[in-house]
């Protein structure tokens, strides 16, 4: 599969501080690529050498075929951005500014201007420095997508949005990817990316500390379970059971409460020599899973690998 982004041994140092370590991944061409992590984790400092806005202290990166120091002005051109912090100049109207921004692209189609602005409801008539922080970033988006670049590459694309808005995002995300384009984008928030992303990579201290699909990560996660029996059984006919160490039977034999770490088949099929009369189970909680890869927990299920 063609990779879009590679990165190898990618490390960045702010004199003695720490950015990011090491960072080796691949983005595939087409994918919904989520980039996870908390405040400080190293996801600004990624994509920012990613479009050669800072030099690496170590290793490549490699953006659609091209080194980002060489071939920088090149790479612009097929690459939709949207900063952390981004900012334009207040004095012109939206209007203007994103005209200007089409024009130094070679020219963008006026209605694929007017429909993104029209879908996130950003007013184009109205003066750059008076608008909201979150119509700010309306622009930011609109100028990302509105050349349908082969790889948008945006972080915390929804910071400032509100509910409605972020929904109208996550569904430009999909009809980008939908056409081939590939997305980068990275969050703080499971929810947002979990909605839209093939793939997810956990960034921690600036390290990688997960990277997998969105299903492997969620066959992965934890499940809260709790079943009563119509008569008492015997605990050792579960707890024997493939993940199902955490569950525990009351004394009475007829309540069995826990978690289940990964598959629940080996458990459904003990429960299913037994009267079930009733059976909760939480799904998966990602978000959870989420913090333990935060917090470095003993809950985070697997090592990191590459997986296709
Ligand atoms: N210009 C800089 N000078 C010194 N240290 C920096 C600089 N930029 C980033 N860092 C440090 O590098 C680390 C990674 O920061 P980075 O901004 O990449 O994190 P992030 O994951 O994008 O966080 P956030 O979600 O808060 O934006 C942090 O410890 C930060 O303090």
């Amino acid at each position: 599969m063609e990779n879009v982004i590679e990165l190898r041994e990618l490390t960045k140092t702010y004199g003695l501080r720490r950015g990011l370590t090491g960072l080796s991944l691949d983005v595939h061409a087409g994918e919904v690529f989520g980039f996870l992590g908390p405040n400080g984790a190293g996801k600004s400092t990624t994509i920012r050498l990613l479009l050669d806005l800072i030099r690496p202290t170590g290793g490549t990166a490699t953006v659609l075929g091209l080194d980002p120091r060489a071939d920088g002005i090149r790479l612009r051109t097929r690459v939709g951005y949207l900063a952390g912090d981004f900012v334009c100049d207040g004095r012109q109207n939206v209007y203007d500014y994103l005209r200007f921004l089409a024009a130094l692209r070679g020219g963008v189609p006026q209605e694929s201007i007017d429909d993104l602005a029209d879908r996130l409801g950003l007013d184009q008539s109205t003066k750059i420095k008076k608008l909201s922080k979150g119509n700010r970033q309306k622009v930011g988006l609109v100028q990302a997508f509105m050349h349908r670049p082969e790889l948008l590459i945006l972080d915390e694309p929804t910071s400032g949005l509100d509910p409605l808005v972020q929904q109208t995002f996550l569904d430009l995300v999909l009809e980008a990817a939908a056409r081939g384009q590939t997305v980068f984008m990275s969050s703080h928030i499971m929810s947002e990316v979990e909605a839209v992303a093939n793939r997810i990579g956990i960034i921690r201290d600036g390290r990688l500390a997960a990277l997998d699909t969105v299903a492997n990560l969620r066959a992965g996660a934890v499940r809260n379970i709790e079943v009563t029996f119509g008569r008492p059984a015997e605990a050792a006919a579960f707890t024997a059971a493939d993940g199902a160490g955490r569950l525990r039977l009351d004394e009475s034999g007829t309540t069995l409460t826990g978690q289940v770490i990964g598959s629940p088949d080996a458990l459904i099929k003990a429960l299913a020599q037994h009267t079930v009369t009733t059976l909760r189970v939480t799904e998966p909680a990602l978000e959870e899973l989420f913090h333990s890869y935060y917090e470095g927990a003993e809950a985070a299920p697997r090592a990191v690998a590459q997986s296709t």
